[in-house]
């Protein structure tokens, strides 16, 4: 299953991601984030994880060519997450302009905003479902809020998706039990505060899916 550990900003807490094992490192690009970075820092934390094998990822929301063409020619990502309300033929156009996967995400809350990704199956390279945002937030994820996950065992058993949303060590067991995704997407989960994450709290969490593992194959 792959593990990408979003909203990164230090060396640190990009080697405790690598050290733990995970697939993904993420580089978000909103400036209302506490998590937003420079192109700079995404290229230089990004470059060191992919050195070691894992993929980068650029989150943008509703970004524009010029934004993301700088951040593609400086960063240098292995996959672009839309995070925003990106039409399909954005998708489309923006794979085709970069000859990148694309990751397009989805702020799940009912079975209607499930419906929502059927216009975007065969377009995007990889579906994210992440929780809808609380009224009062001006981030469109990153919020460290849950979902309920039993809406998903409702859908087509061939969709691949990545789960996120408020996961954290001590319910990304049950995030698991209750879904089939195919990786597991974690910001806030793994912060000691907004924007700063702890080496501490990122290995509980890659501890908490090793046990999750683990008890899923002596059942
Ligand atoms: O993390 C952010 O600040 C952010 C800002 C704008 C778009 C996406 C953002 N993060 C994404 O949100 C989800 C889940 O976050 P959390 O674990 O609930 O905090 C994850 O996919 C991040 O890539």
């Amino acid at each position: 299953m792959d593990i990408k550990i979003c909203g990164l900003s230090t060396i640190e807490t990009t080697d405790a991601v690598i050290a733990g094992g995970a697939s993904h490192v993420g580089f978000i690009f909103f400036e209302k984030s506490p998590r937003h970075v420079a192109v700079e820092t995404a290229a230089e934390l990004g470059g060191r994880a992919q050195a070691k094998g894992l993929k980068s990822v650029a989150v943008t929301v509703n970004a524009d060519d010029a934004y993301l063409d700088n951040i593609v020619h400086i960063m240098k990502p292995d996959l672009l997450q839309l995070h925003g309300s990106e039409s399909p033929e954005r998708v489309t156009k923006v794979k085709q302009r970069y000859g990148l996967p694309v990751m397009k995400a989805f702020s799940i809350s009912t079975q209607d905003d499930l419906a929502k990704i059927t216009p975007y199956i065969g377009v995007a390279d990889r579906l994210l479902f992440d929780a809808k945002a609380p009224k009062n937030s001006e981030l469109p994820g990153g919020n460290g809020v849950s979902f309920d996950w039993t809406l998903l065992k409702g859908l087509d058993p061939s969709v691949d998706y990545m789960l996120s949303g408020g996961l954290n060590a001590g319910n990304v067991g049950d995030a698991i039990a209750h879904s089939s995704p195919s990786g597991l997407d974690v910001s806030s989960g793994v912060e000691s505060e907004p924007g700063v994450k702890s080496t501490i709290l990122i290995a509980s969490f890659f501890e908490a899916i090793a046990n999750a593992k683990k008890r899923e194959s002596n059942d």
